[in-house]
Order: structure tokens, then C-alpha cells, then sequence
């Protein structure tokens, strides 16, 4: 089944055309991982998927266009974690998580016990379970991180959107998150759509890739097809090597003056 289905996707914001006739298609259960420059256009696709934003072209959920699912409706179905996400002032982080509990939370009802306990679970799993008390404020980078996408997941969504989920995180933390992720992906269905500017990573973690520039989707395919130095040095104006690695390609930089 087709999870997101983006058909000739078109965002200005301003008076620019940031995002330019994208088609996208992302299957249940799939890893696809949004690659490219800074200013391509990927925050933006995430949130025109999300419904956040004003769109020309089609955008649907599971089937549904985004624009006909209800505020409730859509936070059941999808979570984003945004690059930079509000953060409210005075807020206790265990508060903070228990916020993606909203959408099962009856109208006029208090979160259950099932939901508290939903929260220290995943806490627990994503390394924060002695932070539930203190204010996300006061958090590291890396520790907030962590509590944003301990929120979109308290959200038990069936599709992810990720903004670069793992750029504050240290290299043991950045396994673990990605790592979580997966198994939600493997053992549920979770579908999980992602910005990484880590290609490697993102080579490893993702069954394709796709390769925006300048708003408009340049390369698709699987990381083996996207990830060459070829496609890099024209798009990234990089100077890369492309090695073997373990679990994929490994993107290497090396640097014009050798040491
Ligand atoms: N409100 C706005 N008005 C005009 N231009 C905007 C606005 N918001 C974003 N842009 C521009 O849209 C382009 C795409 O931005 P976006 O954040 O989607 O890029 P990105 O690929 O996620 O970049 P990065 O890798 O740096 O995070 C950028 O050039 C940005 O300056």
C-alpha cells in the first residue's frame, strides 16, 4: 500500500517557488530518505506532507488527501519531528512527551494510565528517563533531541517525518535513535520518511533515496543508485569518495590539498 503519494507538488513561500513539480511515493513500512543542499527544499516538502503548509499538486496519507484529515485525525496518522520545534517555556519534559498522547485523550478526558505509562516507556528507551522532571529548556541539544521525537512517537503514528532527527546527537545516541526507529519500522509498519544530510547514514538506514535540488527531485533510487560521486560533486559541488561499507556506500570527503 502506498503510504504518502505526492503528485506534482508545488510550495512558494514569498515570492519563490521553493519547491517545483515534486512526485514522491513512499510504500508502507518503507525508509526513504530525503537527500540534498542546504536550501533544496526538504524542510519544506516534509511540512507540505505534514499539511503545514499551502500547496498546489496532491499530497495523501494512507489514501487520504492530507487536506480532508482533521487536526485529530491526521495527528493519529502522522508525526513530524521538525528541525528546530518550539519549545514551551516552563514545560517538564515528561509534560512535553505526554502532549503526543493528545489525539487518544477523549475531549474532555485526562490522559489514562496507559498513556503515562506509554511516556516512561519511551523515556526509558530513548535514554531520558531520569529528565522527565526537568524543564526541556534546560536540556542539552542532543538530550531535546531526544524528547522531540519521544513526543512524535507518544503520537504511536503510522507515518514518521523526519527533519533531521539525528544532528545534534552524539554517534552512540545517533545508532540508538536510528536504530528505534527501525525496529518500530520492522516490528509495526512504521513508514518513515527522513532529511539527512549524513549520507552515509542515510545510505545505511534507508531502503531509497532521493536527491533534491533546487525544489525539484533530481535522482531516486536505492542508496547504491543515488549515493555516487558523480551525482555528489554535481549537486553538493563536493569532493567525495564513495567506498564499500558494511550495511551500504559510505561517502567519504577528502580534501582538495592532501596532507
Ligand atoms: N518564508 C520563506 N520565504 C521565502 N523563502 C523561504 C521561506 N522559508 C524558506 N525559504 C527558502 O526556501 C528554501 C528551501 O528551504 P528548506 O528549509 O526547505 O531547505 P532545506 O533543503 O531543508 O535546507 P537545509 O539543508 O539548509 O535545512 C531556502 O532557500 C529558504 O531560504
Amino acid at each position: 500500500m502506498t503510504a504518502i503519494s505526492v503528485r506534482d507538488l508545488h510550495v512558494t513561500l514569498g515570492k519563490s517557488p521553493i519547491l517545483r513539480g515534486v512526485d514522491l511515493s513512499v510504500a508502507s513500512g518503507e525508509w526513504v530518505a530525503v537527500i540534498g543542499p542546504n536550501g533544496a527544499g526538504k524542510s519544506t516538502l516534509l511540512r507540505a506532507i505534514g499539511g503545514l503548509l499551502p500547496t498546489s499538486g496532491a499530497v495523501s496519507l494512507l489514501g487520504t488527501p492530507v487536506e480532508r484529515l482533521r487536526r485529530r485525525a491526521r495527528a493519529r496518522t502522522v508525526a513530524t519531528v521538525a528541525q528546530s520545534p518550539v519549545v514551551p517555556p516552563g514545560m517538564s519534559v515528561f509534560d512535553y512527551v505526554l502532549l503526543g498522547r493528545t489525539p487518544f485523550v477523549s475531549l474532555l478526558g485526562r490522559e489514562s494510565a496507559g498513556d503515562l505509562a506509554a511516556v516512561r516507556a519511551l523515556l526509558d528507551r530513548l535514554d531520558l528517563s531520569g529528565f522527565g522532571d526537568r524543564e526541556l529548556e534546560t536540556l542539552s541539544g542532543g538530550e531535546r533531541q531526544r524528547a522531540f521525537l519521544a513526543r512524535a512517537l507518544a503520537q504511536e503514528p503510522s507515518l514518521l517525518l523526519l527533519d533531521e532527527p539525528t544532528s545534534a546527537l552524539d554517534i552512540g545516541h545517533q545508532q540508538e535513535v536510528l536504530e528505534l526507529v527501525d525496529t518500530l519500522r520492522r516490528d509495526q509498519g512504521l513508514t518513515v520518511l527522513a532529511t539527512m544530510h549524513d549520507l552515509s547514514i542515510a545510505g545505511g538506514y534507508a531502503d531509497r533515496l532521493v536527491l533534491l535540488a533546487e525544489g525539484a527531485v533530481v535522482a531516486a533510487g536505492t542508496p547504491r543508485e543515488v549515493l555516487t560521486e558523480e551525482l555528489l560533486s554535481r549537486f553538493y559541488r563536493a569532493r567525495v569518495r564513495v567506498v564499500d561499507g558494511v550495511d551500504g556506500p559510505l561517502v567519504v570527503p577528502v580534501r582538495s590539498d592532501p596532507k
